[in-house]
């Protein structure tokens, strides 16, 4: 089977601003780092009243919750999830000490314009002329060759813990997988490599450890610039800090305050294929602020990579053409990687017949650069 780490290399990005010593930047934000604000973006903010819904994995009525929230958000808040507090604070623990190292530490594991793990910025700075107040950590398979160059007395104590906490979030995957794809009238059965237990074990994942420093100027800098994910789901963990926006259809952006112990779970791209456009890839950003880092964890969860992943049959008829074709996650992170947020549209299949588009393409770029 391909591995993930492949899908990179037809697409390598180069990033030729030098990483960034946060550190020393806390004076006065530097034009390169400097994005605009359209006013109408300004109001969407602060007149919204509605909020992302929370939803208590316990309750009954569970896969309905979480169907309707996948079907009108694209996102939603997990709580009483039965995650031990202690794989949070520990892989939050991780988080710190990984970014407190100095710069040329981090740059000993930084990663190569066509890979996939290691330090550096998210990949999708390469779409934009300014630079995003953050730096990410992307780990695949084992992050031991990365830890050693990291921490080469502590690297085991660190790789223990990633362990665990990617463990913990596969059987949760496989779970909410069973209920989302439940609610959409799918079963277990009808996708083969669930397993017969819907194990969902083939399934491929990275973490993706992101840092947002505190910053001089939060109104003009952006952390984390509009995307969607290209996985089925993602599951993220956000310390106390807030600054996660999604993008609801007719109110704009709504922002996802940190639940205690609570997990954010959104639907990534694949899934939005899957279900043949049924439950919407959400758009979300991370605004930073002048005080307090912000730390999160994001698990990216997809099928095998060799997996072909297209509109299931049950969600296809006369009234609901197939929208999409098929592509597996591989080749669909080479169409993110060349079309960004464009992608869901490379692979719609009935878009020029019908004059329809997916929404996201008009969205993308709601901060200006100034
Ligand atoms: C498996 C992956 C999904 C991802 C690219 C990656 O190889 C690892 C990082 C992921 C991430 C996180 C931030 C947003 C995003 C669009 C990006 O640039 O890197 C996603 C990628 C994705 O979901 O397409
Ligand atoms: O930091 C966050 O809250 C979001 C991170 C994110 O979107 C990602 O890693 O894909
Ligand atoms: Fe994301």
């Amino acid at each position: 089977m391909p591995s993930l780490s492949e899908a990179f290399q037809a697409h390598p990005v180069y990033l030729h601003h030098k990483h960034p010593d946060f550190n020393s930047l806390q004076e006065q934000l530097p034009d390169s780092y400097a994005w605009t604000q359209p006013d109408s973006d300004h109001h969407s903010n602060n007149t919204t009243t509605s909020t992302v819904p929370v939803i208590d994995f316990k309750d009954p009525n569970a896969s309905n919750l979480i169907g309707h929230a996948c079907k009108t958000w694209g996102v939603f808040q997990l709580v009483n999830h039965g995650i031990p507090m202690n794989l949070f604070t520990d892989i939050q623990t991780a988080c710190l000490a990984l970014f407190s190292l100095p710069l040329h530490q981090k740059l000993k594991a930084a990663r190569s314009p066509d890979g996939v793990s290691g330090y550096g910025r998210a990949r999708i700075s390469s779409f934009f002329p300014k630079l995003m107040w953050s730096e990410c950590f992307t780990i695949l398979d084992s992050p031991l060759h990365l830890f050693l160059q990291l921490w080469p007395q502590d690297y085991a104590k660190y790789c223990e813990i990633v362990k665990e906490y990617e463990a913990a979030m596969k059987k949760l995957a496989a779970k909410l997988m069973c209920l989302v794809l439940a609610s959409l009238g799918i079963s277990k059965e009808d996708i083969k490599w669930a397993g017969p237990r819907g194990e969902f074990n083939g399934a491929c994942a990275a973490l993706h450890l992101n840092s947002y420093p505190s910053c001089p100027d939060p109104d003009r800098a952006m952390g984390l610039a509009a995307h969607t994910d290209s996985t089925l789901l993602t599951i993220l963990h956000q310390n106390n800090v807030s600054g996660l926006q999604v993008l609801k259809d007719g109110e704009g952006w709504v922002a996802l305050p940190p639940l205690a112990g609570g997990l954010v779970i959104n639907i990534g791209d694949l899934l939005h294929i899957l279900s043949n456009g049924l439950y919407p890839s959400v758009l979300h950003r991370v605004r930073v602020n002048r005080s307090w880092q912000r730390f999160s964890v994001a698990y990216l969860y997809g099928p095998p990579t060799n997996v072909e992943i297209s509109p299931n049959e049950k969600l296809v008829g006369p009234g609901r053409p197939c929208l999409y074709r098929s592509v597996t996650w591989n080749e669909y992170l080479g169409k993110k990687a060349k079309h960004f947020n464009k992608a869901l549209s490379a692979v719609r299949v009935s878009s020029s017949i019908n004059g329809l588009f997916d929404v996201r393409e008009d969205q993308n770029n709601d901060f200006q650069v100034g």
